[in-house]
């Protein structure tokens, strides 16, 4: 029998991975929760594999399994089935090389300033002021926050919370993102502000990148993959579509509109099945 490690490698190859090994392996993956009404099946059979520095959407409508599919890879969650397997070893719990940034931004820390919601983190990880405040202070910058480090989070607005969040993320030197629909309660300016931050950053650290959206515009504005979730109960991959067109995208590009179709017509079909 072929060992699991090769058919993987294999397979990602196979999946025009570059032929780079696997960064994160979904082999197989499935989901049920047993609670008191019952057992649900949110995942059923999900096999993705995520090279380093692709950026991939997973896309999906409301209850397809999508946040499900994250905090299986984030460590949040264990799989009931199938397994997730992290530059070859299996996924255990969380760990620092994923950093995951959340919808919402409550998870900032209301009594401590933007700077220094930034450097928690990296108080946690032994390293000294100097250097906690000198690297917080370069994603401030990053995220476009420069000069807004001393305010706290109720002096700032939600977008600059989410880069906060954001900033806060990447400061710990992830080698994943993990981003749970983190633009879903923005306005449609901000949200396009933040996009095109986000492809800025990513094109710059070159971070591996799980992003969940129901937006299929912001999915074919950001992803190099868009991944295309049937819906619930046990959601599992529809579609893996590749993006192959230049940034910053054109939304209005006959390419993008091209992409944007074929999407579109996938979770048409979800929502209207016939
Ligand atoms: N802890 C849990 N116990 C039981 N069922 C759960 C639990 N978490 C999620 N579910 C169910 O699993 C299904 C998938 O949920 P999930 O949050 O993964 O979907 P989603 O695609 O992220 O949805 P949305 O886009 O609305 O956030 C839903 O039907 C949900 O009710």
């Amino acid at each position: 029998m072929v060992p699991l490690a090769r058919r993987l490698h294999t397979r990602t190859r196979a999946a025009g991975g570059a032929g780079a090994l696997a960064l994160v392996v979904l082999d197989d993956v499935g989901k049920t929760y047993r609670g008191r009404g019952g057992a649900y099946e949110a995942v059923r059979g999900v096999s993705l594999d995520l090279a380093e520095g692709e950026f991939v959407c997973l896309l999906g409508t409301s209850g397809c399994g999508k946040t499900t599919v994250l905090n299986m890879v984030a460590g949040f969650e264990a799989p009931t089935a199938g397994r997730i397997l992290l530059d070859g070893a299996p996924v255990r719990g969380p760990g620092a090389e994923r950093g995951v940034v959340f919808q919402g931004h409550d998870s900032l820390y209301d009594w401590l300033t933007a700077l220094d919601n930034i450097a928690f983190g990296l108080r946690l990880r032994g390293l000294p002021k100097r250097e906690r405040r000198a690297r917080a202070g370069h994603f401030l910058r990053l995220v476009g926050l420069d000069g807004q480090g001393a305010k706290h989070p109720a002096e700032l607005s939600g977008g600059m919370k989410q880069r906060i969040q954001i900033a806060r993320a990447l400061a710990a030197d992830p080698r994943i993102l993990l981003m749970d629909e983190p633009f879903g309660a923005l306005d449609a300016m901000t949200r396009a502000t933040l996009q095109a931050e986000l492809s800025r950053i990513w094109a710059e650290t070159r971070k591996t990148v799980l992003f969940i959206t129901h937006d299929i515009e912001e999915a074919v504005a950001l992803s190099t993959r868009v991944a295309v979730m049937t819906r619930g109960p046990g959601g599992t991959l529809k579609a893996l579509i590749p993006v192959d067109l230049p940034y910053p995208r054109d939304r209005t590009s006959d390419g993008f509109m091209a992409v944007f179709r074929q999407v579109h017509a996938l979770i048409h079909a979800e929502i209207h099945p016939q």
